[in-house]
This record gives C-alpha cells, sequence and structure tokens, in this order.
C-alpha cells in the first residue's frame, strides 16, 4: 500500500520511516528546497539517533521518495499524512497557515478520493477548517474522509517512539475511514483507540498539559524542599512509587520547554478561553515554568551579589539532549534574562551550534569547548543534561574558573563531590538527604 507524508520535519520523517518500516511505500513532502536536497542524500536536516540509518536504508530500497512536488505526493496514494508544523501565535492560538496551505494543496492536486490524515497537533474544531479549504480548492466535488491520528513521539527518541508506542489514537467522523487507517498499524501490539476527531485531538492536548503539570508540580516541591532543607528526588522517587502516580515526568530543574510542551499549553489554554472556560490548573502549570528560571537566576544574583562585570556559563543550549531543537528552550531564556541583569554569557553545547552554523546569540560568546566556556567564569549553568556534562573534570573546573559557583537546572551533577571540592552548588530541593548526596 502507498502513503504520502507531507511535511519532512522530526514528525513527518520519522512518520515516513516508521511507515517504511511496517512495509509500505512512502512519498513525502517537504517545501524548503534545502531540506529536500539533504533528505534526497540520506542526510537528515536535524539530529535525531537511530534514524539516518534507517534513511539510508529506504532510499536505497526505494520505500522511500522525498519530493518537492505535492501533486507528486497527492497522486502517489489514497491516504495523505499531514506533518507540517503548528507553531504558537502571540495570543497562544495555533497558527495553522501551514495546516491550510497543504489542504488547498491537496484540494487543487485531487483527481479522485482521498483519506487525509492530521498527524500534526491541531486545536479541536480544525477538522472542518481542513474540509472546507480542501473543498473550496477542488476543481470539482471529490469525495475525501478526514481523519486525526496524533503524535506521541519524543524528540531524542522519536524512533523508539514511534516504533513502540503505547498507545495508537485515531479519530474520524466516518468509522470506515478510521478502520483503513486503523488497518495500517495492524502489526503492532498496542492499544488502538478509535474515537471522533475532536476527542482524538484532546486526547493529545490532555496528554502534554497532563506531564507539563506534572513537572511544573514537582518544580513547585522543589522550592518548599529548598525551604525546609529536603530533598526532592527523594520526595518525588517516595511518591512516584505509588502506582496511581508513578515515577515519570518528576525530574525538577529549570523547567519544561521544546516545540510541543509551551505551544500546546498554550493552545489548550486559548481553547479554553475562547469557550469561557478558565484552565486554571493549565494556567498555573505555565505560570509555574515561567517562573522557574527567575527562581533560578534569583539565586544567581544573590550568590554573585549583582550580575553587573559577571560571566555566566551556560551548559546547554537545546531543550534537552540528544536534539539540536532549540525551540522555546529554558536556555536562550536563561540567556536572555542573564544579559537583561547585566551579566555576560558564554555559551556550550555539543550539538547545536555545529548543526545550526546560522544560530545567531547576540552578545554571547559561543564556545569551542566544555572548557573554553568556564574558564575565568563566575558561574556554571548547566541546563541541558548532555551525558558529557557528567565527565567533566571537577578539579580543573576549580583551577580555572573565577567564582567557584555552580548552578544545576537538571539536578544531574554530583552535589556532595562538588561541595566536597568547595563549590558552592545549588540544584533545586538538594540541600539535604541520602539518596543522591
Ligand atoms: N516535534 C515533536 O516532537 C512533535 C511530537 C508530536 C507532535 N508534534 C506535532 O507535529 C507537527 C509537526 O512538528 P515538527 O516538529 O515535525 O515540525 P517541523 O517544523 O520540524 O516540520 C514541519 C515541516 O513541514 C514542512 N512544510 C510546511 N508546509 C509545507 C507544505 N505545504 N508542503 C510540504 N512541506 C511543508 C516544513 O518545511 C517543515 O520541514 C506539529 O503540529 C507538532 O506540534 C511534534
Ligand atoms: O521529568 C521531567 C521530564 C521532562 N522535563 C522537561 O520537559 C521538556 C519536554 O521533555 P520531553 O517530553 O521528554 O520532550 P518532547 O520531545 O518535547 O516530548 C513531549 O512533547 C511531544 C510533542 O507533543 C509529545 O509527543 C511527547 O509525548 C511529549 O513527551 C524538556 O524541556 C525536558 O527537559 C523535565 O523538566 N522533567
Amino acid at each position: 500500500m502507498n502513503i504520502s507524508v507531507i511535511g519532512c520535519g522530526y514528525v513527518g520523517t520519522t512518520t515516513a520511516l516508521m511507515f517504511c518500516e511496517l512495509g509500505y511505500q512512502v512519498v513525502a513532502v517537504e517545501k524548503d528546497s534545502k531540506k529536500l536536497a539533504m533528505l534526497q542524500q540520506g542526510k537528515l536536516p536535524f539530529h535525531e539517533p537511530g534514524i539516518d540509518s534507517l534513511l539510508i536504508k529506504h532510499l536505497h530500497r526505494g520505500s522511500l521518495v522525498f519530493t518537492g512536488d505535492i501533486e507528486e505526493g497527492i497522486a502517489h496514494s489514497k491516504i495523505i499524512y499531514i506533518t507540517v508544523g503548528t507553531p504558537s501565535l502571540p495570543d497562544g492560538s495555533s497558527d495553522l497557515s501551514f495546516i491550510e496551505e497543504v489542504s488547498r494543496q491537496i484540494g487543487a492536486a485531487q483527481n479522485d478520493y482521498k483519506a487525509v490524515v492530521i498527524k500534526s497537533t491541531v486545536p479541536l474544531g480544525t477538522v472542518d477548517k481542513v474540509r472546507e479549504w480542501i473543498g473550496k480548492a477542488q476543481k470539482r466535488p471529490l469525495p475525501v474522509d478526514l481523519v486525526v491520528n496524533p503524535e506521541f513521539l519524543r524528540e531524542g527518541s522519536a524512533l523508539y517512539d514511534t516504533m513502540h508506542p503505547d498507545r495508537i489514537v485515531i479519530g474520524s467522523d466516518n468509522p470506515e475511514a478510521a478502520e483503513t487507517v486503523k488497518q495500517l498499524f495492524h502489526s503492532m501490539s498496542c492499544p488502538i483507540i478509535v474515537t471522533d476527531c475532536n476527542t482524538a485531538q484532546l486526547i493529545k492536548y490532555t496528554a502534554n498539559a497532563f506531564l507539563a503539570t506534572k513537572i511544573s508540580f514537582i518544580n513547585e516541591i522543589g522550592r518548599v524542599c529548598d525551604a525546609y532543607g529536603a530533598n526532592i528526588e527523594e520526595v518525588a522517587s517516595g511518591v512516584g512509587l505509588d502506582h496511581r502516580i508513578g515515577p515519570h515526568f518528576l525530574r525538577a530543574g529549570i523547567g519544561w520547554g521544546g516545540s510541543c510542551f509551551p505551544k500546546d499549553i498554550a493552545a489548550l489554554i486559548n481553547m479554553g478561553n475562547n469557550n469561557g472556560i478558565n484552565l486554571l490548573i493549565v494556567q498555573s502549570a505555565q505560570q509555574v515554568n515561567q517562573d522557574q528560571i527567575g527562581y533560578f537566576i534569583d539565586r544567581l544574583e544573590g550568590e554573585l551579589h549583582g550580575l553587573n562585570n559577571k560571566t555566566v556559563s551556560i551548559y546547554g543550549i537545546s531543550f534537552k539532549p540528544e536534539t539540536d531543537d532549540i525551540r522555546e528552550s529554558p536556555a536562550l531564556k536563561v540567556i536572555a534574562e542573564v544579559q537583561r541583569r547585566g551579566g555576560t554569557v558564554a555559551a556550550y553545547d555539543p550539538m547545536v551550534f555545529d548543526k545550526h552554523p546560522e544560530l545567531k546569540l547576540p552578545g554571547v560568546r559561543v564556545a569551542r569547548n566544555m572548557e573554553d566556556a568556564w574558564k575565568g567564569s563566575d558561574c556554571f549553568f548547566l541546563i541541558t543534561e548532555w551525558d558529557q556534562f557528567s565527565k567533566i573534570d571537577w578539579g580543573q573546573v576549580m583551577q580555572e574558573m573565577r567564582t567557584p559557583l555552580v548552578l544545576d537546572g537538571r539536578n544531574v551533577l554530583d552535589a556532595r563531590k562538588l561541595r566536597s571540592l568547595g563549590f558552592r552548588y545549588y540544584g533545586i530541593g538538594r540541600k539535604t538527604g541520602i539518596i543522591h548526596e
């Protein structure tokens, strides 16, 4: 069977490869000519572990073809997946312009029946708009079914998550179309939930909002730990052993970022507002997350008695390890806030600057290596827990920093060791405790 995928970013490329692995013939459409040229040559325009080798495998086999010609993509199959971006607008609502563009292109290129499957995360009600955009662009009335099949992959483990999902969610107002899409996954063993479009979309938003709220909640408890000298990791593991709560997404730190949580939480709040529903819990989770940057920087400013003439070394720019994605990265917010309060910044990331040579961070000294960033610095500030930061020679750091201050935005460094070496070390909620200190 043939499948077309439109939009070859993190989700589209992974989805295309997942379908190739399941045995389908895939045509993937990308409009960005630079990205397209790379993909056609078997090179990934972004970093995602494990995807590179699969890309080459399926290009060689001919099971995957990349094209910039949307008409070729539409003609290739009856099942068209939409995987374009849905970024935030300033009011928190979703920018559906990419979805609209693709919908109109589908309608204009259509010459027979299509099942259009929206994998992008889109607000409830979007399906009706897509149906209208497609219909208006059709040269003559042609049948189209709309299905939503939201994606739950995490960057950094995209391939694994797509090949081993906890569940697959399919929403459609037409049971036959839903069944067609369900059959695509017949070889997968996870639960498949078939429901209506709005319910399927709300499963996606609720999952992201719940996970983000879990993190904000533990971050807030981390502040209570700081106030009373309790240990947040022991609190989290003690609480997480309760099966009703579970151990995941209870790692306290500088807060959540990325291309999904911030925008999806904003979109959910916006959907509530549009209907007179004040989503208090989700709004609070968002607020706690915004405040978390200030919580750390207040500590930094206090420890250094002001940031004027102080240099802060930022370790990790991507929003999490094993990705080059900097969308809504906490590091960028920390840099802006340090600069706003008068400090200067040196930054190191093992991936981001190599992958994005065009990236400009005004006023920031980009370090060539880890050592270069801490030399003469007043604070080692870890934002992203790249594995290599766990192998640092802290004796050398102590020799080469101007001020022996370490802020650990991910609670991953060895607090006891750093303190015994003479560093002033702060994570969140890590003053005491016996497991990690
Ligand atoms: N990134 C994730 O971890 C993740 C996980 C789950 C869901 N999602 C959702 O999936 C969607 C896509 O996210 P992403 O991170 O892959 O986005 P992305 O920005 O990385 O990729 C989107 C791609 O679509 C291309 N595109 C846009 N319009 C096009 C058109 N008309 N024709 C062909 N190509 C076009 C863009 O050039 C870009 O390469 C979003 O709605 C997002 O919320 C993302
Ligand atoms: O205990 C935790 C777990 C995560 N994070 C942070 O939360 C953010 C998001 O992390 P993660 O969820 O691992 O990454 P994403 O790739 O953004 O994935 C989320 O967003 C995707 C897009 O919607 C969904 O598909 C995934 O299911 C959902 O986990 C990152 O900044 C992490 O550092 C924490 O601070 N503490």
